[in-house]
């Protein structure tokens, strides 16, 4: 039984499985889904034998968006015709909550991969661009639908796809709302790779989790950090930092192991110490 409600979450060391989990309603993201991410991406963080996540759909999709009823009722405020300045202002903490939902994702130090089938409509293509490498099947299809319900979106969507996909795709798919295929979405480079159905792209995420999780913990952690920094800043920044974070993980017993492994040609063994 999974302690959560929404997600269901498998371990299999080093890789963490995190499932939406509500087939029925095309996991539609609800009440919990926006509570949950925060908990399970921290305990992923800190869990020493986790090195990879993945993030997937059960059932018929990724994710058909946003729960537009479950949500209204937990944000009355987007109702509310008479707005005074006391409900924005109280709008505005609900939202930054929901930001850092999917936040979380980025926040997590190990890379999380997004394994996509079927539809990622809103949250779900803002969910899938805080992942660190997005694979899809070749019935996926992408939709950055906000715009077309009524709203900015203001999860991160219009932060992060930009610097996925260059500003005219992401301008493109922002005003328009329009749905893509998963050729077009790797045309534009939202994907990295299509594979024929979920179960190859299930299978793909976990050979692509393997790799990753194959090499010394602390470098590819340490390489998503400078990633992530270096997303908006000059080289000359990105150089400072990442001096910096390289001078805070040398010397690590998995350096020596990488050269002892080699020099004895043996395959080596790594331990994020
Ligand atoms: C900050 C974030 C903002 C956003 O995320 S904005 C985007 C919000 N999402 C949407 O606008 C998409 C809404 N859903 C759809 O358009 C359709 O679904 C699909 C095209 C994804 C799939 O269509 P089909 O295959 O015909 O399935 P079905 O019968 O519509 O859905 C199955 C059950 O799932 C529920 N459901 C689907 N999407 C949502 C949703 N986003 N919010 C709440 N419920 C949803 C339906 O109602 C239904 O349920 P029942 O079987 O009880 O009738």
């Amino acid at each position: 039984m999974s302690q959560y409600e929404f997600y269901e979450v498998i371990k299999k060391p080093p890789v963490a499985w995190v499932y939406l989990n509500r087939p029925d309603k095309k996991n539609a993201m609800n009440p919990p889904a926006w509570k949950e991410s925060i908990p399970i991406f921290e305990d992923i963080d800190k869990d020493p034998d986790i090195r990879v996540a993945v993030i997937a759909g059960r059932g018929p999709c990724f994710s058909a968006g946003i729960d537009l009823m479950g949500m209204a009722g937990e944000m009355p405020e987007l109702m509310d015709s008479d707005q005074k300045g006391g409900v924005k202002w109280s709008l505005l903490k609900k939202i930054s909550a929901m930001q850092d939902a999917i936040s979380c994702i980025e926040w997590c130090r190990k890379p999380v991969i997004a394994a996509i089938h079927g539809h990622c409509i809103g949250a779900g293509l803002d969910m899938a661009t805080a992942c660190d490498i997005r694979i899809c099947a070749a019935d996926a299809v992408f939709c950055l639908k906000e715009a077309a319900v009524g709203f900015v979106a203001d999860v991160g969507v219009l932060q992060r796809i930009p610097r996925i996909v260059g500003q005219g795709f992401a301008r493109e798919l922002a005003y328009t709302a329009k749905t893509i295929d998963a050729q077009k979405a790797a045309q534009m480079l939202l994907v990295n790779e299509i594979y024929p159905d979920a179960a190859a792209v299930m299978e793909g995420a976990e050979k692509l989790a393997a790799q990753i999780a194959d090499n010394p913990p602390l470098a590819v952690q340490a390489s998503k950090d400078v990633l992530n920094h270096g997303a908006e800043k000059s080289v000359e920044d990105g150089l400072k930092y990442v001096a910096s974070v390289s001078a805070n993980i040398i010397p690590s017993k998995d350096l020596m192991e990488a050269i002892a492994a080699f020099s004895e040609k043996r395959k080596p063994v790594f331990t994020g110490e």
